[in-house]
């Protein structure tokens, strides 16, 4: 589906036997008559993306902001958490952390469970979508004025909360949890571009960029395989802080002698559940590719 600058959106098929496109892409494209063909994509500004060692799953290009929404319930997993940041890193978009669901007790652990990311100079937001909608409203605002945002979260975050506070016509489903599991249902299925209104700005042209949400089904694994061991610490905003010291130019940080990486980890100045993601990502990334 190929939205004009107009606003009129034309169903398109592509050239070729698999399409490489993604929500976000710019196009250049033709009419035929009823419907389009897509002739070539503009170049990306960025392109956010997980790699296993199968395949590689795009999640949506040119994005201003990659907004990860996290929550005290369903726990979430820090490993996923980091792994999403690593890859935004590595494609140079800006992210943000949503912290949702603060009404609930387990909010002070999240909390804290945050403080290292927060101290890595990661942004973080608490939300209430459903308890305080007003209150994320405003919060979400000025975050996502003129920019087009990616939200990504493990199901049950309250993703589709989100959509549907901020687009009121979107047919976005609010899961149920399923509570036996502590998992949600995975109810988004597909990648779709919403625009928002009323979050308008003014850009230094004059020009007022529309802001745009852009909703991914959840996911299980994310495999970081375009990253290079050796570019981990470089991606990883408390690793990076502490580069530069070490004794080997090719130190891993995990057991050289002489490594400032270490020694800045013994100081509190890394988290041992941030040593324990980077050991298991290095481990991972430095298998054999086939
Ligand atoms: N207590 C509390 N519950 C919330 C809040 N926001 C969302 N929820 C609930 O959390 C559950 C999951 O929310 P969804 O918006 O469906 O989550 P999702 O991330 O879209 O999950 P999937 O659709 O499974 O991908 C729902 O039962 C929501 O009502 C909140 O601020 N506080
Ligand atoms: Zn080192």
């Amino acid at each position: 589906m190929v939205e004009t600058p107009a606003g009129q959106r034309v169903l398109c098929l592509t050239r070729g036997k698999k399409s490489e496109l993604v929500v976000g892409d710019r196009v250049r494209w033709s009419t035929t008559g009823d419907g389009g063909v897509i002739d070539s994509l503009v170049e990306r500004r960025n392109l956010l993306f997980r790699q296993d060692e199968w395949r590689t799953k795009s999640f949506a290009a040119n994005l201003d902001l990659l907004l990860i929404l996290v929550a005290p319930e369903p726990v979430f997993s820090e490993s996923q958490l980091t792994r999403a940041l690593i890859a935004a890193a590595a494609a140079d978009i800006p992210v943000c952390i949503g912290l949702n669901k603060t009404d609930l007790p387990g909010a002070p652990v999240a909390r804290e469970r945050l403080a290292p990311y927060r101290a890595m100079g990661t942004p973080v937001i608490e939300l209430a979508l459903k308890r305080e909608p007003e209150a994320a409203r405003a919060t979400l605002a000025p975050l996502l004025a003129g920019r087009t945002t990616l939200v990504l979260g493990p199901s049950g975050m309250g993703k589709s909360t989100l959509i549907n506070l901020l687009v009121p016509q979107a047919e976005a489903q609010v899961g149920e949890i399923s509570q036996a599991l502590n998992t949600g249902r995975h109810t988004t299925t597909s990648t779709r571009w919403y625009w928002l209104d009323g979050a308008e700005t003014v850009d230094e042209t004059g020009a007022a960029p529309r802001a745009a949400l852009i909703d991914s089904p959840g996911f299980q694994e994310f495999g970081l395989r375009q990253v290079a061991p050796e570019q981990l610490a470089g991606l990883m905003p408390d690793y990076a802080a502490a580069l530069g010291h070490c004794r080997f130019h090719n130190c891993s940080h995990l057991h050289e002698p002489g490594c400032g990486v270490r020694e800045a980890a013994a100081r509190g100045e890394i988290s041992p559940t941030r040593q324990r993601i980077y050991a298991e990502l290095f481990e991972e990334l430095s298998q054999k590719r086939w």
